[in-house]
């Protein structure tokens, strides 16, 4: 059968589907089986013959009327109101993580901080996400995922005011932590609660906005950064306490949002999860799900018990223990692949290829953060149609490639790496290790040290390694490349971190390619995934571990970044990142099972085989399957199953 036809045959699948659910609401006396919702759902043939019999029209007015039917079935746009409030969490996380590294450029004048200091100022929040991460699933377990999302708001507006008003490095040092816990209990609790409320079919792409809106929130910062960096006194406090609006605006909004229904069942408010799950699903009977999720509660108790520590329990029941691995895997590789040095290294990269000016290599490192977000956003599109693991394995594949690329870029630049002509005389008292060097590479590669030369049309003439300026490495510590005034009238260029040659376009086009690739998959779907894969019972704790590795990744890799191309160079750090990377594909392949259009309690099966059979055992790949909603109900249909359901 052509596309084009199966998809005519579908459509009229599920008109009729919902058609003949509604007329058999207004037919029929209601009775117990119509109160569990209708399910009525035709193979074509038996729908083609119901249909002549059932008078009244035609195919044409049916048709028309299914359409109406199932238009009006449509999510209420109340979840997606929740879903966006949800997300400004997500958004705060993508703010405070980016707009970091603009205020430091002013702030580190300012305060005058040293290494030391600028480090801790950055990780302290990566590394307090960490630990709130880990504690938030206890705190969200017991408490409520709204509670959760509340108090993460209160933290982002007490630390953002907190930073905004600091007057000396401990205050700011005590604001980033306080920002760094709320970003930790943020990135666990909200795609937990954005999955459990929303429905089956719609919840890849509703969890995968939070990830959009964390990209959102890097670009957002990274124009902050941008724009307030012409504001050399006091431009920090703009942009680290601007965060406090959408923190505010999400503190009051939740205030008004419901909790999850699944944790009210769970905690046995079953009359407050009914009223909340019908409202979130409009015009749709709630019993079938109600009941599936009630029961799968008592099934679960039975099954696993409730006695000991949530983690012990997971760790000792093979389906839950298999999904841990599995969360924490992909948790885990999102990092090792190096997305968070490419963001951090994407102004260097950027001045490698021929950008010499620094405001214009901050401005186009918002280029690269818009990059990452307008991806995502084909992430959002594709979640549903291609489903979790095909795109999770897609995304990785070409990230692969992309970090080759940038390896082979670094490379080649390495070696026609431009040799060191120059040796100026150090003025007394100024002794460095900087004019030992032959070749620029080797000069770039030491953080002390920085690249100063003259350009004769495209050849790099009188160059010489010279220290660093500490308190700004846009500028030498001595000699021609001292200032700004000098670059012009000595007619120099100032190198740090970087050497010019003529292959540098290639690191670009890495870069280009590995945020293409990377932000439609791999940087969403970790969160989206392990938002569905565990049961309810251990759906709190398995995220905040997930995530927890996370950022303890996230900071080993944004912390070791600068070690590792000291000792391995850049080209050898980015083929490492290739290497964890291609690691990460088998591991995909292997475990990484199909969780798109199945019921949150469905999922749990998919775990019953060993580990890392996924790849041979995945029943559903290669099947299509559509979710079709029949008052309230939703179901699989697919080509092998369509025509024995009734
Ligand atoms: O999914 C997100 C996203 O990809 C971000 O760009 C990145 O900074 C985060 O570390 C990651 O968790």
């Amino acid at each position: 059968m052509s596309r084009k036809a199966s998809e005519n045959v579908e459509y009229t699948l599920r008109s009729l589907s919902s058609l003949m659910g509604e007329r058999r609401r207004k037919q029929q006396e209601p009775d117990a089986a119509s109160a569990a919702g209708e399910r009525s759902l035709l193979a074509a043939a038996e729908s083609s013959a119901s249909l002549q019999s059932a008078g009244g029209g035609g195919v044409g007015d049916l048709e028309r009327a299914a359409r109406r039917q199932f238009q009006q079935d449509e999510t209420p746009a109340f979840v997606y109101v929740v879903a966006v409030f949800s997300a400004l969490g997500g958004f705060l996380f993508g703010y405070d993580t980016g707009v970091v590294s603009g205020a430091m450029l002013l702030l580190k004048r300012q305060l005058s901080l040293d290494a030391l200091w600028q480090e801790l100022l950055v990780s302290s929040t990566v590394g307090a996400a960490a630990v709130s991460a880990l504690a938030g699933g206890a705190l969200n377990g017991v408490f409520g995922r709204r509670a959760a999302i509340l108090l993460a708001s209160a933290l982002f507006t007490a630390g953002s005011a907190v930073l905004a008003a600091a007057s000396n490095k401990e205050t700011l040092l005590a604001g980033r932590l306080v920002v760094g816990l709320g970003i930790g209990i943020a990135s666990m609790t909200v795609p937990v609660y954005i999955a459990e409320v929303s429905p089956p079919n719609l919840r890849g792409r509703l969890v995968t906005i939070n990830t959009l809106f964390i990209t959102g929130g890097q670009f957002f910062a990274s124009v902050v950064d941008g724009a307030f960096s012409y504001l050399q006194k006091d431009g920090w406090r703009y942009m680290l306490g601007l965060a406090a609006i959408p923190a505010v605006i999400q503190f009051f909004g939740f205030l008004f949002l419901p909790e999850s229904p699944r944790w009210l069942i769970q905690k046995g408010q079953t009359q407050k999860a009914r009223r909340i799950l019908s409202q979130m699903r409009g015009n749709q009977t709630i019993d079938e799900e109600y009941d599936s999720i009630k029961n799968n509660i008592e099934e679960e108790e039975k099954e696993v018990g409730s006695a000991g520590p949530v983690i012990c329990r997971m760790l000792s029941y093979p389906p839950t223990r298999r999904a841990l691995i599995v969360g924490c895997g992909l948790q885990m590789f999102q990092q090792l692949s190096g997305i968070n040095t490419i963001m951090y290294y994407s102004a260097t990269i950027l001045q490698m290829s021929g950008v010499e000016d620094d405001r214009l290599a901050i401005w186009l490192a918002s280029v690269t953060a818009f990059t990452n977000f307008i991806f995502t956003l084909v992430g959002v599109w594709l979640v549903e149609k291609v489903g979790r693991r095909k795109l999770t394995f897609g995304s990785l594949a070409g990230t692969t490639v992309a970090l080759l690329v940038l390896a082979l870029g670094f490379l080649l630049s390495a070696q026609v790496s431009p040799r060191i002509t120059f040796k100026p005389v150090a003025p007394s008292g100024q002794n460095s290790t900087c004019t030992r060097y032959s070749y620029c590479n080797d000069c770039m590669l030491d953080p002390d040290c920085g690249f100063c030369y003259r350009m004769n049309k495209s050849t790099v003439i009188d160059s010489s390694c010279v220290p660093v300026n500490k308190a700004s490495t846009n500028e030498a510590a001595w000699g021609r490349c001292e200032n700004e005034t000098k670059f012009k009238t000595e007619e120099v260029f100032w190198a740090y971190n970087f050497c010019p040659t003529p292959y540098s376009w290639t690191a670009l086009l890495g870069l280009i390619l590995y945020l293409v690739f990377f932000a439609p998959g791999m940087g969403p779907m970790p969160w989206t995934v392990n938002s569905e894969i565990y049961p309810l019972w251990a759906r709190s704790t398995g995220n905040a571990c997930s995530s927890g590795i996370n950022w303890i990744f996230n900071v080993l890799v944004s912390l070791t970044f600068l070690h590792t191309a000291e000792y391995l160079t850049y080209y050898g750090a980015f083929f490492l990142y290739a290497g964890f990377a291609g690691v990460g594909l088998l591991f995909i392949y292997g475990c990484l099972p199909e969780t798109k259009g199945k019921k949150l309690e469905e999922i749990e099966s998919l775990f019953d085989n060993r580990l890392c059979t996924c790849g041979a055992s995945d029943s559903d790949e290669g099947r299509y399957i559509e979710y079709i909603r029949v008052k309230g109900s939703n179901y699989h249909l697919s080509d092998n199953d369509a025509s024995d359901v009734e």
